[in-house]
């Protein structure tokens, strides 16, 4: 761990502009406290400028111009769940502010042998659940698991296909307990079409902000095991995957009907017009209820900013270029013809072991 806490902090604080001396008396103070207690306690400014860079090392994530403008929301001071609790639902209030999405993370205690560990069981802090009936699933497959420990832990799910899971996490390796999402925090979108009137009758919504509450934030060798995150969406997330896919709402063959499209045969190319006015349903309703969405046109374009800010700071962009071109139309954004290197630097966000099943 020195090795790591000494290679962040000198990074950091040369990014930070600070001096030599001050540079060598916190890797003084950090060498000897690791040498102590087995682990050190980062400074706010050193916890928000790692949360930053562990964004801006992303190497899936297409939206990393906006690096350096994430709200730190340090609560590593929190120990009991009903405190837990309340910082998830402050940081769903925060982040949504409105519609004017702020990207936002939330810290808690990392993982040491002082203990207070929480460990957070949702993927996201807002998703819908997913029902197993005889007849098929009901709401999102991919909650299926999570809704069936919620159902067994006491909670009652009303059975529509957009149910907001309650938060389920633990502490240390006490009992697991459950909240209920208040709706007063909860902005979501219902779905229409510029065009087509018969979309609102598909009935469809999905949650403003997508918050990550399942990965691990790595910072100079200490583990931050819950730090939740969130940002905006960009459209085809919604539109092309979680509406989309077949093991996800499945969504194209409705809305193909309803379109008047060929089904039957592949090369009428019906997917790919359904995914289009799906995709364009997401952005238009979004943007009707001011909420913050990018397309992924736009997202791209960002991104190729993010890159040339980072070569004037002689940074090279690492990117796992599988997921950084978007779904739809890849070929129409430059990441395509691009090639990245895929190198994990630290800090990062990494998955972490599933804590149930
Ligand atoms: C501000 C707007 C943001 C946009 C539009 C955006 C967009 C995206 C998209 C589209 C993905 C791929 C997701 C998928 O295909 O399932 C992604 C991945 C990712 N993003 Fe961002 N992002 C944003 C902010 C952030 C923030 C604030 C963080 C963390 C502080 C972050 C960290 C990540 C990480 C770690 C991944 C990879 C997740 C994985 O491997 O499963 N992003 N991002
Ligand atoms: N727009 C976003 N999209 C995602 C970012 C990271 C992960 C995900 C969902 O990843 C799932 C796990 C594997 N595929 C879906 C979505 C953000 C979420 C939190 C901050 S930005």
């Amino acid at each position: 761990m020195i090795k790591q806490a000494e290679q962040f902090l000198e990074q950091c604080y040369k990014e930070l502009g600070k001096t030599e001396a001050e540079l060598r008396e916190r890797t003084g103070a950090v060498t000897k406290e690791i040498e102590d207690t087995g682990s050190y306690t980062h400074t706010y400014e050193e916890l928000e400028y790692g949360a930053k860079m562990a964004w801006r090392n992303s190497n899936r994530c297409i939206g990393r111009l906006f690096w350096n403008r994430l709200e730190v929301k340090d609560q590593r001071h929190l120990d009991t769940e009903e405190e837990v609790a309340g910082a998830l639902r402050e940081h769903i209030h925060e982040a949504t502010n409105g519609g004017r999405i702020q990207s936002t993370i939330s810290i808690f205690k990392p993982k040491t042998v002082a203990g207070g560990e929480v460990k957070i069981w949702n993927h996201q802090l807002l998703r819908y659940a997913g029902y197993e009936t005889d007849e098929g699933i009901i709401g999102d497959p991919d909650s299926v698991a999570l809704t069936k420990k919620a159902l067994d832990m006491g909670w009652e799910g009303a059975g529509t296909p957009f149910d907001i899971l309650p938060h389920i996490f633990h502490i240390d390796d006490r009992e697991p307990v459950w909240y209920d999402v208040p709706e007063d925090i909860i902005l979501e979108i219902p779905l229409r079409h510029p065009e087509y009137e018969w979309f609102r009758e598909l009935n469809l919504r999905w949650y403003a902000v997508p918050i990550i509450s399942d990965m691990r934030l790595e910072i100079g060798g200490v583990d931050y095991t819950c730090a939740p995150f969130n940002g905006w969406y960009m459209e085809t997330e919604i539109g092309a995957r979680n509406f989309a896919d077949e093991f996800r709402y499945n969504l194209l063959p409705v809305v193909a009907e309803k379109m008047g499209l060929d089904t039957n045969r592949n090369s009428s190319l019906w997917k790919d017009r359904a995914l289009l006015e799906l995709n364009q349903a997401v952005l238009y309703s979004f943007q009707q209820d001011g909420v913050s969405l990018v397309d992924h046109h736009t997202a791209a374009w960002q991104f190729q900013v993010f890159q040339r800010n980072e070569h004037k700071q002689n940074r090279q962009v690492t990117g796992d270029w599988t997921w950084l071109n978007p779904p739809v139309s890849p070929a129409t954004t430059p990441i395509f013809h691009q090639s990245f290197e895929d190198r994990m630097d630290s800090p990062n966000y990494f998955y972490q072991k599933c804590p149930f099943s």
